[in-house]
């Protein structure tokens, strides 16, 4: 099958580079201190829970707010006035901004720069049976694929994609993927939020975690799985007391069917904790966390440090 896709080669320059980030709306800071950066083809997956900051870092990017730091696209800067560099970015942010009363086909001429790509692009979303008809009779699903078609629109180098599946059924998700990683392996880099994890995790090469405003893991998806944050699994013979104990000594733990987990660190002082108060200790074993728990299980510790500060 010819692609369609050719896009230029960028060697191992820097798509996306973000520096001491500081984002505020109004006066509140709602992103803090954040830097990372992505290269072409890579695929970064920013996670975190309600409230994190994801859409603001994105909005932030897109030079859509108030921010200090730098950003650079390919090595020109984005400012909150200047947006020159975002020419070859494309992006779907929140709902699709998309016309209703105008086609699929319409809309997308709004943004084509190229007829042959936006036809590529359309037929490679599987948009051509409803492409003529008007967006306000689109289901939500449909809707979205829009939204990303128009996002993909241009060849861009770096892609922007705020919860890209919402709607999406089964057959679209896998199809949104597969796109994903064909646009990836062109040379373009992509910046994904989703809170389905696992979707996620099928298509990213880096994890961004991030947690009320700050980045807490940025790291390649492969050196992350390796290390796999390794936690024992506690079994005693009365949990109820044993989770009241750890609360009480600040054991950060991850419930797992009737086990604790606890970081490796803390074994031994689980131990002694456990023995000084007379609890017996029914099974102590190593337990490799999947990718869900592995983040849950990141984001109660930071919680419980903030707390501690
Ligand atoms: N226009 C706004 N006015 C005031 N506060 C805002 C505004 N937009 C976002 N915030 C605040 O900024 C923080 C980050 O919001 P953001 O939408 O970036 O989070 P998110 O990680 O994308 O969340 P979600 O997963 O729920 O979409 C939240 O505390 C939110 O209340």
């Amino acid at each position: 099958m010819n692609s369609g896709l050719t896009f230029t080669n960028y060697g191992d320059d820097l798509m996306l580079k973000i520096s001491h980030i500081n984002t505020f709306i109004g006066r509140k800071k709602i992103i803090k201190d954040v830097s990372f950066q992505a290269n072409p083809g890579s695929i970064v997956g920013l996670i975190g829970p309600n409230g994190a900051g994801k859409t603001t870092i994105m909005k932030t990017i897109l030079g859509l707010t108030k921010f200090t730091g730098n950003i650079s696209v390919e090595d020109k800067s984005v400012t909150e006035n200047d947006h020159a560099a975002l020419t070859r970015v494309g992006a779907l942010i929140e709902h699709p901004a998309i016309y209703p009363f105008l086609t699929g086909l319409e809309n997308l001429k709004l943004y084509s720069l190229d007829e042959t790509d936006m036809n590529h692009v359309f037929s490679l979303l599987k948009m051509d049976s409803y492409i003529n008809t008007k967006s306000k009779d689109y289901s939500m699903g449909m809707k979205q694929k829009l939204g990303i078609a128009i996002a993909l629109l241009n060849k861009p180098q770096l892609i922007i994609l705020d919860e890209p599946m919402n709607g999406l059924d089964i057959e679209a998700t896998i199809l949104i993927r597969q796109i994903i990683k064909q646009y990836a392996a062109q040379g373009s880099a992509f910046l994904i939020s989703s809170h389905v994890l696992g979707e996620l995790q099928k298509v990213m090469t880096n994890v961004l975690l991030i947690t009320e405003g700050k980045i807490i893991v940025d790291q390649p998806i492969d050196e992350f799985n390796r290390v796999s944050h390794k936690q024992y699994r506690v079994l005693t013979e009365d949990m109820p007391t044993t989770e009241k104990l750890f609360a009480a000594n600040q054991v950060p733990v991850t419930k797992s069917d009737e086990y604790l987990l606890i970081p490796r660190e803390l074994s031994y002082q689980v131990q002694d904790l456990l023995y000084d108060h007379h609890i017996r200790l029914i099974e102590l074993s190593p337990q490799g966390l999947n990718f869900e728990q592995t983040i849950v299980s990141l984001l109660e510790q930071q919680r419980r440090q903030n707390h501690e500060k």
